[in-house]
C-alpha cells in the first residue's frame, strides 16, 4: 500500500487512528494536539501529532477503566460483588410468577452497597469465597451478616423453565439453520455477547480446560473465533485439533453444544478479520503475549504505550504472525431448551457421511433431560 508522506490531513490522520475527526477537532479544542494549519486554515497533522492522539486515546482508555473501577464503589465495597447481584437476579422461587424477559440496557451490572449499618437487602451478599477486605467497614459488616451465602441460600436458587418448546416437527434438517435461529433469537432479545461461547480443549497433559471466546464466523465449515496462536488453547488445539463449543444463553432458556474438529483458518481469512478490527483491539493483539506470566499491570500497559507509539506514524498496523483463528467444524450439534420440571427438550444433530447419492446429512435424535 502507498503511503502517505507526512504531514497528513485530518481524515487521513482520522483514519490513521482509528478516531472519528470530530474527535481530532474536540483533541485540539482541549489543546491537546495541535496541527499546523495552512492554506485555507486545512489542519495537518504531523508524527508528533500523530504520537499524541495515540497517546491521548491511551490515557483516556486507562482513566474510562479507572472510572468503571471507582464506579463499582472501591474502595469501601466488596471487589466482584456484581456476582452475588447477578446469581440473585436469577433466582425465582418455585411456584413464583417468572419475571419478563428483560432487555440487556436495564440490568444494573452492579447492585449498590447498602449504607454500612443498614440491613442489607435479600442478594447483595458479597460473592461466594471472596476474602474479606482489610478495609474499614468490613468486620463492621461481617458482625452484621455473613460474608459468604449459607449453603442452603445457594441450593435454593433455581428458575422455572418454559418460555418455548423443541420439537422435532418443527426443527430444520441442517443444524446451522436452527442455529441461525436461535442466536437471532438471541440478538433480539439483548443478550449481552450473544456470540461468546466456551471453548474446551484438551492439554498435552490430557487435563481439560475451558474458556470464553467471541464467535467470528459461521458457515457451512464450522464456528470460528480468533485468538493468540502463543495462548494456552493454541497449545492445547495444536496437541489436540478437537474442540466443544458451548453458548449458553440462559435469558432464552436455551443453550447449544458443539464438538468438533478444529484447525486453523487460512492467513488470508484472519488478515482480512484482523484489518476489520477497531485499532485498539489490533494493537492489544500485538501487545499481549497472551497465557504468558507478566510482572505486572504497569507492564503490559507499559507494552501497549510502547506498541501504540510503534505504530502510530505506520500506515496500519498488520496482524502479528502468532494471531489468527481456528474454525470448529461441528461433528455433534445439541440443542437445549428449558422446560417445566426439568424435563427439558434436547435435540442432538449427528454428522454423518451418508451415502454417495444421498451425501452428508444429519440425524436427529432426542435426548433425554
Ligand atoms: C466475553 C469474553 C470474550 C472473549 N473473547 C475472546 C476471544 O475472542 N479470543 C481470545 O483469545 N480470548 C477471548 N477472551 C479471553 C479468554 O476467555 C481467555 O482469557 C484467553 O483467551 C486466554 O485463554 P487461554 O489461556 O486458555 O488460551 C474472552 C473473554 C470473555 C470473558
Ligand atoms: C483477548 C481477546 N482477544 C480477542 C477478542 C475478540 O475481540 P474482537 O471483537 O476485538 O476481535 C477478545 C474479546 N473479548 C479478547 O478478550
Amino acid at each position: 500500500m502507498d503511503t502517505p508522506r507526512l504531514p497528513v490531513p485530518i481524515g487521513e490522520a482520522a483514519r490513521r487512528c482509528g478516531v472519528a475527526t470530530s474527535t481530532l477537532r474536540y483533541y485540539e479544542e482541549r489543546a491537546l494536539v495541535s496541527p499546523s494549519r495552512r492554506s485555507g486554515g486545512r489542519r495537518w497533522y504531523g508524527q508528533e501529532d500523530l504520537r499524541r492522539i495515540v497517546v491521548v486515546q491511551l490515557a483516556q482508555r486507562l482513566a474510562e477503566s479507572l472510572d468503571a473501577w471507582i464506579a463499582r464503589g472501591v474502595p469501601g465495597s466488596v471487589p466482584g460483588s456484581g456476582l452475588a447481584s447477578g446469581l440473585m437476579d436469577a433466582h425465582d422461587e418455585t411456584g413464583g410468577t417468572r419475571r419478563g424477559p428483560r432487555s440487556a440496557g436495564d440490568e444494573p451490572p452492579f447492585r449498590p452497597e447498602p449504607p454500612l449499618g443498614a440491613e442489607p437487602p435479600f442478594g447483595s451478599e458479597p460473592p461466594f469465597g471472596s476474602e474479606p477486605a482489610s478495609f474499614e467497614g468490613a468486620a463492621h459488616r461481617s458482625a452484621q451478616s455473613p460474608q459468604l451465602p449459607s449453603a442452603a441460600r445457594l441450593a435454593e436458587l433455581r428458575r422455572r423453565y418454559g418460555r418455548a418448546e423443541l420439537v422435532e416437527s418443527e426443527i430444520p434438517g441442517d443444524p446451522l439453520v436452527l442455529f441461525h435461529t436461535w442466536l437471532a433469537d438471541a440478538l433480539a432479545e439483548g443478550v449481552p455477547e450473544p456470540n461468546a461461547m466456551v471453548v474446551a480443549t484438551v492439554g498435552v497433559d490430557g487435563l481439560p480446560s475451558a474458556r470464553t471466546v467471541l464467535l467470528k464466523g459461521l458457515d457451512e465449515r464450522g464456528f470460528v473465533f480468533y485468538t493468540n496462536y502463543g495462548s494456552a488453547k493454541a497449545a492445547d488445539l495444536d496437541a489436540h485439533p478437537n474442540a466443544a463449543l458451548v453458548f449458553p444463553w440462559h435469558a432464552m432458556e436455551r443453550q447449544v453444544r458443539v464438538t468438533g474438529s478444529a484447525g486453523r483458518v487460512t492467513r488470508e481469512e484472519s488478515a482480512a478479520y484482523f484489518a476489520s478490527r477497531p485499532l485498539e483491539s489490533r494493537l492489544g493483539a500485538w501487545a499481549s503475549p497472551q497465557s504468558q506470566v507478566v510482572a505486572d499491570r504497569e507492564s503490559l500497559d507499559r507494552a501497549y504505550a510502547e506498541t501504540a507509539e510503534r505504530f502510530a506514524v505506520t500506515e496500519d498496523v498488520p496482524i502479528p504472525d502468532f494471531w489468527g483463528g481456528y474454525r470448529v467444524r461441528p461433528e455433534v450439534v445439541e440443542f437445549w431448551q428449558g422446560r417445566h420440571g426439568r424435563m427439558h427438550d434436547r435435540i442432538r444433530y449427528r454428522r454423518t457421511e451418508g451415502t454417495e447419492r444421498t451425501g452428508e446429512r444429519w440425524i436427529v435424535e432426542r435426548l433425554a433431560p
